[in-house]
């Protein structure tokens, strides 16, 4: 099929102050993603020109190991910090797996006039035993980026039975925080900030403290209200999602924040976090916009 001149995928260098990060730009009708080569990390969705949904951190790095902060880092295999279960020589490992830190490769291109898809991937080599015990080759992990006129989808897959977590930990641009919306999530959920505390909750999700939870039983489709967006955020493959805020004294204790930049974000993360059995994964985060009630 001829693609449409609004369809394209073009290698580009640098993204905001991150001048020299591989990149890769795709186009499709208005809407813009930017994907970076290190970390498999889409950086930016903007569905029109100048309305970004992501957030990216101004102090946000990407040399010296570190992972970007912001965007929609890629989690795996682990989530947080490596349960023993996976790590049980103790090794000193990363938050949130190997892979944050690491350049993919691309692996496929599509431009169509209906959408623009990206493939990645990275193989994994040095996977603790917990994991190597079931499976020991190298692991591979893709992500698959796919964007419409009116949607962002990720695709995050490994084809091996392995005794895996994963995470899409997007953060997305809030333009009040005290205003931020989130329907869907549930009821229940763990809260990290108690210790993994199980609580059950009716009264709806407000950022006027830290906020680190593990929903355990949220809908498929979540609504997501930026105070600029009104967004449907569609999970598949998942067992919970993760909903992240450092708040003041939390945001002020990280490096790659400024000080306020808690007001700027939150992270809304589609998870697999399961460590019972062994399986394949398949875990996807679709971002799309409710055009009905979207705001100018
Ligand atoms: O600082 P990072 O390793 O990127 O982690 C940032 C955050 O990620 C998730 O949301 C976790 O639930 C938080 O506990 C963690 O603080």
């Amino acid at each position: 099929m001829k693609p449409s001149p609004q369809s394209a995928i073009n290698a580009v260098t640098g993204f905001a102050h991150l001048t020299d990060l591989p990149c890769y730009e795709l186009q499709c009708a208005q809407a813009r993603v930017i994907v970076s080569l290190y970390g498999g990390h889409v950086l930016s969705y903007q569905p029109r020109p100048g309305q970004d949904v992501l957030w990216v951190s101004p102090l946000a790095r990407w040399h010296d190991g570190y992972p970007i902060r912001g965007g929609v880092p890629v989690c795996w295999p682990w989530f947080g910090p490596v349960s023993t279960v996976l790590n049980p020589e103790q090794q000193s490992l990363p938050n949130h797996g190997l892979v944050r830190t690491r350049m993919w490769s691309v692996q496929q291109q599509t431009v169509t006039a209906e959408f623009t898809q990206l493939t990645l991937s990275i193989s994994v080599a040095d996977l603790p035993s917990g994991i190597a015990n079931v499976h020991s080759a190298a692991a591979e992990l893709s992500l698959t980026v796919t964007l419409t006129a009116t949607d962002l989808t990720m695709a995050l897959s490994c084809s091996s039975p392995l005794l895996q977590q994963a995470a899409l930990h997007s953060y997305f641009a809030v333009t009040a925080l005290e205003q931020v919306h989130v329907a869907g999530i549930g009821q229940s959920y763990l809260d990290k900030v108690l210790a993994n505390q199980l609580i059950r909750e009716s009264t709806p999700v407000t950022f006027s403290q830290e906020i680190d939870r593990v929903y355990t039983a949220p809908a498929p489709v979540l609504h997501l209200d930026t105070g600029q967006h009104r967004l449907a955020i569609a999970q598949t493959g998942f067992d919970s999602t993760v909903v992240w805020n450092p708040f003041v004294s939390r945001c002020a204790a990280i490096a790659d924040l400024a000080d306020d930049n808690y007001n700027a974000f939150v992270c809304v993360e589609t998870a697999r976090l399961q460590l019972d059995h062994a399986a394949p994964l398949a875990l996807s985060q679709k971002i799309g916009q409710q055009v009905s009630q979207q705001k100018s």
